[in-house]
């Protein structure tokens, strides 16, 4: 070995000058360009680092295991160690380093080169470790390790046959036992996306580290809990120079997880939901949270008073700034209190706690219910106690009017006992504040007393990140274009921040609160209304700022698309109206149904019947298939079972629950409910044929319960509902439900709301109904109201 420039010792090993330099630098060998000359003993150096990097990464030991040693001596008794280095490792050079190791300057990377160079590294050592595995020589660790995955696939295959089997598990009996070979993909929601992998994720324990790809170094270092040096010094050995910084995409990731024993799971993309993959709704570290004022929300019986509190703070607790400034309805406002900021939302009560918790959103700290002291707890009451106790949030009592002369506050702490609410001076935990919104008295206090349970909840937020927040209200203004009350909720939003929510997606243009005063910033828990979307998105939503406007554009271009594919899986489920259109396509060989109905024989016979039709020389298009058949109403399972199967849901004198009502709209099932067999067996044989007369659609638009009946003198009985879901409307009809069973289906007679004659009563409300020509209502039926529309067949 004699001197060398930097250029010739690159040559001869296969690698470029600069890749080489870049060796040299990190080896700490001093080189000014490839022209520099490297002595004999740096480039023993040289070699030495490398072989010890690739050593390091290989986890074999400088010295060889008398197992190789052996093997060695027995392959090659007389070769020297230089040799037998070259026969093993095919390097190109007699006194240099292994060939294949790659190197690159830390600038020249990107991932597509890690991958390669790592693939062609990963051979080499897959290479090495057959040739131990045939000597016996497989560590025990790697053995541990491939048992370890082995068990774990195991487990999986184990874990999806547990998943099969619970799905088709059932009471009821399966007619067609080849179903499962039919069974279609289902097109999964995002947020059922998110909970099975959740559930998968508490399911398997801590057996992998879940991680994405691709991520960069010390992010993979941080997910996998190794400091960052090893990691580089395996992507050395592994012939990758990258820095900290730069990213590994997925092969890299699984070999250098695999290097470094550590278990890990890939979350794919298609996991992932939108904010996961662009990191959107990151946790914030604690030390950079700061305290942020509360956001409350107000709830109450109807004529309680809480517009009326309301008005008294919003009047008496303005900024000195804002007084006097024309007020614009935003749906929340904040108010200063000491110096100190309360957020009110001003969206009813029942709607921040319902539409907004069931988007996932609950952006509400802490309840104010008001109560009457002259009226005491109503259902209104309960109904608001129950929303905050659902959500979680404290709750802060108001007992108003206590002005009144009928006023008993004792009474009303009296009642709220018996709904689990305590005051803290009976020796519960509950606290009563005794206001007036007419003499203002006691508002003080109550405001007091949301900053204190703001404190004990320490409600904190990161200000210095992009923001967060959601939409509390939105709308179409004629001039200014879309208009969206946001409230902030982490992070400082700017009056020129890049915004995205849902599908919309825009740059701020005006930025303002709720007394029309332009705002710069806004910081947690501030509301604003701003302008700058390109649509009107959805109230609930949540909305991001992000750096640019490549980004939001981007984000709201993958959940345009992600909502179409959402309704294009959608469209191809079959159902009556394209069943025909499905067969002639060829799409369809397989009429698969679901069939329920209210007694065990009716739903033999109608078995029977529809299996029949596979007789009719007629219809020889299709084979009908009963997938799952049984008792009682139409539940979530059925629903399930039929999206995932492309199946329709044929219900006799039976009804799908609410729950399974919204399952199979948001899952595109037909559920069909009829009332006479004979119309079922017509149905599904013109539909085949394609004969199918337009069709009379039923829309639901809600369902209520009976939560008391009255007997008028006439004998008529009314019942009192309380609307669960939708609405209930006097020109509509009801299906009455009693255990899911229809037991009757009529028109509405009289709609009423307290005395007066009702047009609708709304989801959350309660009223008075009859029903035409059926007395037999009883206390918890179930009344659906629906209209009847027909829907002409497209050609
Ligand atoms: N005497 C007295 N009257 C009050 C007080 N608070 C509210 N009222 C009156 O009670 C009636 C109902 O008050 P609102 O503030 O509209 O009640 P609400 O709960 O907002 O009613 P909805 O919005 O219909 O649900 C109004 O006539 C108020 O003037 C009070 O402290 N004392």
């Amino acid at each position: 070995m004699s001197n060398k420039r930097v250029y010739t010792v690159a040559k001869e090993i296969g690698m470029a000058s600069k890749d080489l330099m870049a060796i040299l630098d990190q080896a700490k060998i001093p080189v000014k360009s490839h022209m520099s000359t490297i002595t004999e003993d740096q480039q023993k150096q040289l070699f030495s680092f490398i072989r010890t990097a690739q050593d390091a990464s290989s986890g074999n030991s400088p010295e060889p295991s008398k197992k190789e040693e052996r093997k060695a001596k027995k392959t090659e008794p007389k070769q020297s160690p230089v040799k037998k280095e070259k026969t093993k490792t095919e390097v190109k050079s007699t006194d240099g380093p292994r060939a294949d190791v790659v190197v690159e300057t830390p600038k020249a990377k990107d991932s597509h080169d890690h991958k390669k160079r790592a693939e062609g590294s990963v051979k080499d050592r897959k290479h090495h470790r057959d040739e131990f595995e045939e000597d016996e020589a497989f560590s025990a660790e790697e053995r541990r390790r491939s048992e370890k995955k082995k068990q774990k696939k195991n487990k999986k295959s184990k874990q999806s046959k547990k998943k099969d089997n619970v799905d088709f598990q059932s009471e009821n009996t399966f007619v067609n036992q080849d179903f499962e070979k039919r069974k279609a993909p289902k097109k999964k929601s995002r947020s059922q996306k998110r909970k099975e992998r959740e559930a998968r994720e508490e399911a398997k324990g801590d057996d992998g580290i879940k991680v994405k790809a691709p991520l960069t170094v010390k992010e993979f270092a941080d997910t996998i809990g190794v400091s960052l040096a090893q990691v580089i010094t395996k992507l050395i050995g592994l012939g990758v120079m990258a820095t900290q910084n730069e990213s590994i995409d997925r092969d890299v990731i699984e070999i250098l997880a695999d290097e470094l024993g550590k278990e890990i799971e890939f979350i794919s993309e298609e996991e992932l939901n939108i904010e996961e993959i662009y990191g959107l709704d990151t946790e914030d570290p604690e030390e950079s949270l700061k305290e942020r004022p509360p956001v409350v929300t107000v709830m109450g019986h109807v004529d309680h008073g809480k517009t009326s509190i309301l008005d008294v703070i919003k009047r008496s607790h303005v900024t000195d700034s804002e007084a006097g400034g024309i007020t614009q309805h935003i749906g929340a406002y904040q108010v200063s209190v000491g110096g100190k900021h309360i957020t009110f939302l001003d969206t009813p009560g029942h709607e921040a706690f319902t539409a907004m918790r069931s988007r996932g959103a609950s952006i509400t700290d802490i309840a104010i219910l008001v109560v009457a002291a002259d009226d005491g707890v109503m259902p209104q009451t309960r109904e608001a106690i129950h929303h905050a106790k659902a959500a979680g949030v404290p709750i802060i009592v108001a007992i108003n009017k206590i002005d009144r002369e009928g006023a008993n506050p004792d009474r009303v702490r009296q009642e709220l006992t018996e709904e689990g609410l305590v005051a803290e001076d009976w020796g519960g935990d509950t606290i009563m504040v005794e206001v007036s919104a007419k003499t203002k008295q006691g508002i003080s206090d109550l405001l007091d007393m949301i900053l204190l349970v703001a404190e004990v909840l320490e409600l904190k937020a990161n200000p210095d990140r992009l923001a967060v927040g959601t939409i509390v209200e939105a709308r179409l203004d004629k001039g200014k274009g879309p208009m969206a009350t946001i409230l902030v909720q982490k992070g400082t939003l700017t009056s020129d921040s890049y915004i995205v929510s849902g599908t919309c997606y825009g740059h701020i243009r005006a930025m303002t609160n709720d007394k029309k005063k332009h705002l710069k910033k806004a910081g947690p828990a501030t509301p604003v209304v701003v302008l700058g979307f390109d649509g009107v998105p959805n109230a609930g939503d949540t909305v991001y700022a992000v750096k640019d406007e490549k980004i939001a554009k981007e984000i709201a271009a993958k959940n345009i698309a992600q909502e179409r594919e959402e309704k294009l899986a959608s469209k191809n489920k079959v159902s009556l109206n394209n069943l025909f259109d499905k067969i002639k396509e060829g799409e369809l060989k397989d009429l698969n149904l679901v069939v329920k109905a209210d007694v065990k024989g009716t739903v033999e016979a109608l078995n029977q019947s529809l299996l029949k039709l596979n007789d009719n020389e007629d219809i020889d298009e299709v084979q009908v298939n009963i997938i799952h058949s049984g008792t009682g109403g139409i539940n979530e399972s059925d629903i399930n079972l039929a999206s995932a199967s492309n199946a329709l849901v044929i219900g006799f004198n039976v009804r799908p629950n609410i729950n399974a009502l919204d399952l199979a709209k948001q899952e595109d099932v037909d559920v069909r409910t009829y009332r006479v067999i004979y119309d079922i067996l017509n149905d599904v044989k013109n539909a085949i044929s394609g004969m199918l007369t337009p069709e009379i659609s039923e829309e639901v638009l809600g369902r209520c319960e009976v939560r008391e009946t009255f007997k008028l003198p006439s004998n008529d009985i009314v019942a009192g509902i309380y609307v669960l879901k939708g609405k209930i409307q006097r020109k509509a009809k009801v299906k009455v439900l009693r255990d899911d069973v229809i037991i009757h289906e009529g028109e509405i007679s009289s709609l009423k709301r307290f005395q007066d004659d009702a047009r609708e009563i709304a989801q959350g409300y309660e009223g008075g109904l009859m029903v035409e020509n059926f007395n037999d209502i009883q206390v918890n039926d179930l009344l659906e109201c629906f209209i009847e529309k027909e829907i002409k067949k497209e050609l």
